[in-house]
């Protein structure tokens, strides 16, 4: 486990060793290194740490031969292409086969949420997200937010929709981040763990995708999963979704 003293690492930690076909064999943190000696014969190793530090974390990874889940946010185009990259190069070179599972959100009510969102994207003129989580968390917006917007995007651009209508002349930064021409919102509440709401809006009607994360508990069957399942899925797979067949 990467990140084993963090809030997520803990919960992993503690699900692991509730898992009767599963052994936990490292708990690394921040100044540990990521080598073989350090991940003492670890099969699978599931990053949940800081954006700045997921990235390097994977690559050590790979470097030790070992299957990565990773549940970090911060991931963009360039990184997850770097890493389709060092997976191709090992396996060019006769290393092993390796699989990386990189998913913004592990919660089965979160991925449902961003699969419905994905399907209701191209019946909807407007469309907007709304995350919110608890103050400690350290990047806007959220990675499921991100990830989200992304797909409405998709799907809003193969229908052939433009914008969402949207007469905004000034006060632009009350509208929230532009993800892909999708305006998310990122609320910090005391009190909230993770959370997020999508938006559509036609003429006379309005459709709410909403989910709620009220504890961490929530994100571990899918974890869980993820660690049994990462080393039959070689290369990068993006998204609990396609795990559950749902993508
Ligand atoms: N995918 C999901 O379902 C999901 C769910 C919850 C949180 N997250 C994401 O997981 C990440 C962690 O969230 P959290 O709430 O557990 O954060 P946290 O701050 O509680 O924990 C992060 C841990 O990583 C450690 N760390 C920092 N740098 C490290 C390094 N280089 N190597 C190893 N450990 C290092 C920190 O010391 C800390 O213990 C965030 O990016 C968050 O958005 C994803
Ligand atoms: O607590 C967090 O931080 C979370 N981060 C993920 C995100 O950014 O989408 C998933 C939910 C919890």
């Amino acid at each position: 486990m990467l990140g084993a003293a963090g809030r997520m690492g803990a919960t992993v930690c503690a699900a692991v060793e509730g898992a009767a076909d599963l052994e936990l064999v490292a708990r690394l943190d921040a100044g540990d290194e990521v080598t073989p000696q350090t991940l003492r014969g670890a099969q699978v190793a599931v990053d949940f740490t800081v954006p700045s530090a997921t990235e390097a974390n994977v690559h050590a990874l790979i470097d030790a031969g070992v299957h990565a889940v990773v549940g970090t946010t911060g991931w963009t185009d360039e990184s997850r292409g770097r890493v389709v990259e060092h997976l191709a190069r090992v396996a060019a070179d006769g290393g092993p086969s390796l699989g990386v599972l990189i998913a913004p959100n592990f919660g089965l009510s979160a991925v449902l949420a961003m699969t419905f969102a994905a399907k209701a994207a191209r019946y909807f003129e407007s469309a907007e997200v709304v995350e919110l989580h608890h103050p400690d968390k350290v990047d806007a917006p959220s990675g499921t937010a991100r990830h989200t917007a992304a797909a409405i995007a998709a799907a809003r651009a193969d229908a052939g929709l433009g914008p969402s209508p949207d007469a905004t002349e000034s006060g632009w930064e009350a509208r929230g981040a532009d993800v892909d021409g999708v305006r998310v919102h990122a609320v910090r509440l005391r009190g909230l763990v993770a959370h997020e709401e999508i938006l559509f809006g036609n003429a006379g009607e309005q459709l709410v995708i909403r989910q709620d994360s009220f504890d961490r508990v929530s994100f571990m069957p899918g974890v869980l999963l993820a660690v049994r399942e990462v080393s039959a899925r070689p290369g990068l797979t993006v998204g609990l979704e396609n795990v559950l067949d749902l993508a």
